[in-house]
């Protein structure tokens, strides 16, 4: 196998190799030989292979952000049988006609266990989300519960492409591209389109997902912060090239302007045996994500642990950002630590992968989640407020918990069995009682 990328390619513990390095060009070839050379549509691909384009911005984007692939594979995509609607489970999307737009701080427990069987497509379920996936714009949170690998197919999503947050079990994506290992600790990115089946490490998986309609995740600017930090782009990794050549009957379902639509293929769709380009699948390891803070006084806003962010057509207004609330010290003088009181014009689903978080001393559960929808008031609960106001303000390690946020632009409108969920919490509000006046003029 050969690949070339930002940097030599990564062999893991696990035996799996990556390129690294964000929005790269990167190629990488199972079999010697497979790519051509000077050309990306020679008369005759090598080996006789299919040459094959995919496009995730328009052609004509400025090349800052412009993203495709050119993929060489055993059949063309296009060779295919018709696709046919079948049933989206607990799959939604944006926009949401039966849907609840709430002014309502919300909170939800882990979704309950799924039943026997339960792969991780079927085991997709939908909180909510804004815009319009078929004007890709927008957002979508789902969380996902499963306890079954793919088998015998596998899944594209053709409305946005797919930030997937594992909280429980390690999954093993095979993808158009290669395999990709991501752990409760790390993300993984399937772009747009990109065929991929999930495959569980441990016999339990969950965890979140946002999907993103609209322009590709980046990395943020640095500004005065300088040319390093937050997340580096060498820790993105993309996979190197592996194909299935199977010959039989594959499920293929895809995601389509909000249904899932469904072709027997009489082989697997993993058949790239090589590749080049910038638009790829990637993980990130979380922990690798380079906290930055105050060091003065004051709480930052959250905007400094941002480790991707969609932008929107306006500047520093992001369709969605991906933002990460990593161990890191505090050492704030004079300051209230925790996360202030606020409200926000952006909206914000949090969930927590592990441990606690600062602002919660109870009930923000790893593979819960909450929701402080645009301009509703949150911050500390009563439990957090008393014990930072009156905390000797010593240097102090968060060091207990791995939570996230999908902030987003518009107001997550949440589907009714969100609304309506056994496990979303009753009385949540309780947490922001008994905060009493202090008030001594
Ligand atoms: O609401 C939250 O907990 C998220 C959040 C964290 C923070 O440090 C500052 C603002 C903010 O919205
Ligand atoms: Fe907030």
């Amino acid at each position: 196998m050969t690949s070339t990328g930002g940097e030599q390619a990564r062999k893991t513990a696990e035996g799996l190799e990556y390129l690294s390095g964000f929005g790269n060009e990167h190629s990488s070839e199972a079999v010697p030989g497979a790519l051509p050379h000077g050309r990306n549509s020679p008369q005759r691909a090598p080996l006789g292979l299919y040459a094959e384009q995919l496009s995730g911005t328009a052609f004509t984007e400025p090349r800052h952000s412009n993203r495709r692939s050119w993929l060489y594979r055993i059949r063309p995509s296009a060779a295919h049988p018709a696709f046919t609607r079948i049933d989206n489970g607990a799959l939604r999307s944006a926009p949401f006609p039966e849907g609840v737009t709430d002014p309502n701080r919300l909170r939800w427990n882990p979704l309950p266990e799924p039943a026997t069987g339960t792969d991780f497509l079927a085991g997709l379920w939908t909180l909510g989300g804004n815009g319009d996936a078929a004007q890709r714009s927008g957002m979508a949170v789902h969380l996902y519960a499963a306890n079954a690998s793919m088998t015998g197919r596998v899944f594209s999503d053709s409305d946005g492409e797919l930030l997937i947050v594992p909280e429980r079990g390690g999954l093993l994506l095979r993808t158009e591209f290669g395999l990709l290992r991501a752990e409760p600790g790390h993300v993984a990115l399937i772009p747009r389109g990109v065929r991929f089946r999930v495959e569980l490490l441990d016999e339990t998986a969950r965890g979140y997902v946002c999907e993103n309609y609209g322009q590709p995740f980046v990395l943020p600017e640095l500004g005065p912060i300088g040319a390093n930090g937050l997340a580096n782009a060498r820790d993105f990794l993309a996979p190197t090239a592996a194909y299935e050549d199977v010959e039989g009957p594959v499920e293929v379902v895809t995601k389509y302007c909000g249904n899932l639509w469904s072709a027997t293929y009489g082989h697997s769709p993993l058949d790239v045996v090589a590749w080049h380009g910038n638009l790829v699948p990637y993980v990130y390891d979380l922990r690798r994500f380079n906290v930055i803070g105050s060091i003065s006084y004051d709480h930052p806003d959250p905007s400094i642990f941002t480790v991707l962010t969609s932008p929107s057509d306006t500047p520093g207004l992001a369709g969605v950002d991906f933002v990460v609330f990593a161990p890191r010290w505090l050492v704030g003088e004079d300051t209230f630590r925790p996360p202030y009181f606020h409200r926000n014009v952006m909206s914000e689903y949090m969930g927590l992968i592990e441990g606690a978080y600062d602002a919660k001393a109870e009930g923000f559960l790893p593979g819960g989640g909450s929701l402080h929808n645009m301009m509703s008031a949150h911050g500390p609960d009563r439990d957090t407020f008393e014990k930072a106001s009156a905390a000797g303000l010593k240097p102090q390690k968060l060091d207990d918990g791995l939570a996230f946020m999908f902030e987003t632009r518009w107001p997550v409108t949440l589907t009714p069995q969100a609304a309506q969920a056994g496990h979303l919490q009753r009385g949540y509000d309780g947490v922001w009682q008994g905060l009493e006046r202090h008030f001594r003029p």
